[in-house]
């Protein structure tokens, strides 16, 4: 701004010097006519050589006027254009300097782009998981939630009476007695130390209660970033195995992961079908041998495939018959041996999936499992076909083992990694805690 206000001034200025010089030659012009008629008049009339002279330097004069103003105006057009020049060349360095900037302003505006269109996709993916948990937990919600509603709404005071009646509701939410006596204590403890006298206040207390049992357990990720990765998945027939395996490595191909498929439950024809499907479904390549081939053998020839196509993760499916825990221990033993031979570098992860539909019982096949095996995970599916999905809270507090993922259905993006503020909160119909 300041630039333009000093050119337009000295713009005005020069006009100005112009116009008053300008009028000065005008004068002397009209003062040069005058003697030069004046000379003439006394040409003719007296022919002298002086006067002659006179008119000759008045002429010189003028010319020498004339000229010395169009230098004058030379000078100041020249010292116009010097300005008009060093505008254009304070214009063009700014423009310089706008283009040099415009790529950085560019990046920037794609960054704020990339970053809002980030967060617009991460946004609905978020409420797309809790809205998918929170209609899975429909039944459990409706059985627990009613239950404990229905209790505190019978009671004016906190009495042994309401504390008792609130016990029954989660033993018939599939909580297990444990867990749930373990609950009440705690209960009242809290209702003791916050001097809380409402009824009603004791629905939040709850929801805090468990979200501290379910957060209480250390839940590493499923797999190491950097790492080759082999998971075992275990469990008995029909809880959910082969889907879990299939929308396991669907999300991590989603993630960008080099997933490899071993079916190393060759105990049935049925099962290696099942999973070439599933394989098929989430576009991954499958290793798989006869039925009935030693199971160990499918995993070795899995490790060899994920080491030639250099994979982020192997999946082995197996095969889970409690009725023989011998054969179960050894068959689970020789895989554990072959993966610590062949694939030392790999982080190694065992899985137990377990069917939340069959509420205290998954807790019993955990712990039959935990001594064959050791378990690092759990995958508690179809929790959206359930009214005993309070399970959960009872495996977590009496097992020691972190629930890792949740079944919610059917379709092949139907799992999700475990969140326990965010099964609290599904639970209870309130938000994340
Ligand atoms: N609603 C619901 N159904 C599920 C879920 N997970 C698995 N299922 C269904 O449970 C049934 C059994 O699943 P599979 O994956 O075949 O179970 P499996 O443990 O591999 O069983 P076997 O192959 O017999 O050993 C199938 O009909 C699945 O669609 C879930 O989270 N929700």
């Amino acid at each position: 701004m300041a630039f333009f206000k000093k050119f337009f001034k000295k713009k005005e200025e020069v006009h100005k010097t112009k116009e008053h010089d300008t009028k000065q030659v005008e004068a002397k012009e009209e003062s040069l006519q005058e003697e030069t008629s004046i000379a003439e008049e006394e040409k003719q009339n007296i022919i002298l050589s002086e006067p002659i002279m006179e008119l000759q330097e008045a002429e010189q004069e003028k010319e020498y006027q004339v000229e010395h103003q169009e230098v004058e105006h030379v000078e100041e057009s020249a010292e116009f254009n010097d300005l008009v020049e060093e505008t254009a060349h304070e214009l063009e360095e700014q423009s310089e300097t706008v283009t040099e900037l415009q790529p950085a302003v560019e990046e920037t505006a794609i960054n704020e782009e990339t970053q809002a269109e980030e967060v617009m996709k991460e946004e609905p993916k978020k409420k797309g998981l809790f809205s998918k948990l929170f209609s899975g937990l429909t039944k459990t919600r409706d059985n627990f939630l009613g239950a404990v509603d229905d209790v505190l709404r019978g009671f004016k005071k906190i009495d042994e009476e309401l504390y008792e009646e609130l016990e029954e509701a989660l033993i018939m939410a599939d909580f297990g007695v444990d867990t749930t006596l373990n609950m009440m204590e705690r209960l009242r403890a809290l209702v003791k130390e916050r001097k809380i006298t409402e009824p009603s206040e004791l629905k939040n207390t709850l929801q805090e209660i468990i979200t501290d049992i379910l957060t209480a357990q250390e839940n590493t990720p499923l797999i190491v970033e950097g790492k080759p990765n082999v998971i075992l998945v275990i469990g008995v027939n029909g809880v959910g195995k082969t889907t879990t395996i299939g929308k396991l490595a669907h999300q991590f191909k989603e993630q960008n992961k080099n997933v490899v498929l071993a079916a190393a439950d060759t105990f049935r024809a049925a099962a290696i079908e099942q999973l070439q499907i599933w394989a098929d479904r989430s576009q991954t390549p499958l290793i798989k041998h006869e039925e009935g081939s030693d199971p160990a053998a499918v995993v070795f020839d899995g490790i060899k495939a994920a080491k030639a196509r250099k994979s982020d993760v192997l999946i082995c499916d197996t095969a889970g018959r409690l009725q023989n825990k011998t054969n179960l221990m050894k068959e689970l033993e020789k895989m554990g041996r072959i993966i610590e031979r062949e694939y030392p570098e790999a982080h190694k992860e065992v899985l137990i999936v377990l069917d939340a539909t069959t509420g205290q019982n998954a807790l019993s096949q955990v712990k039959v499992f935990k001594e064959v095996a050791k378990v690092d995970g759990i995958v508690l599916t179809k929790l959206d076909g359930t009214a005993k999905g309070g399970a959960v809270v009872g495996i977590c507090e009496s097992l020691k083992v972190p629930v890792k993922y949740i079944g919610v259905g059917e379709k092949i993006d139907d799992l999700q990694p475990f969140d326990p503020e965010a099964f609290a909160a599904a639970l209870f119909n309130t938000e994340k805690k």
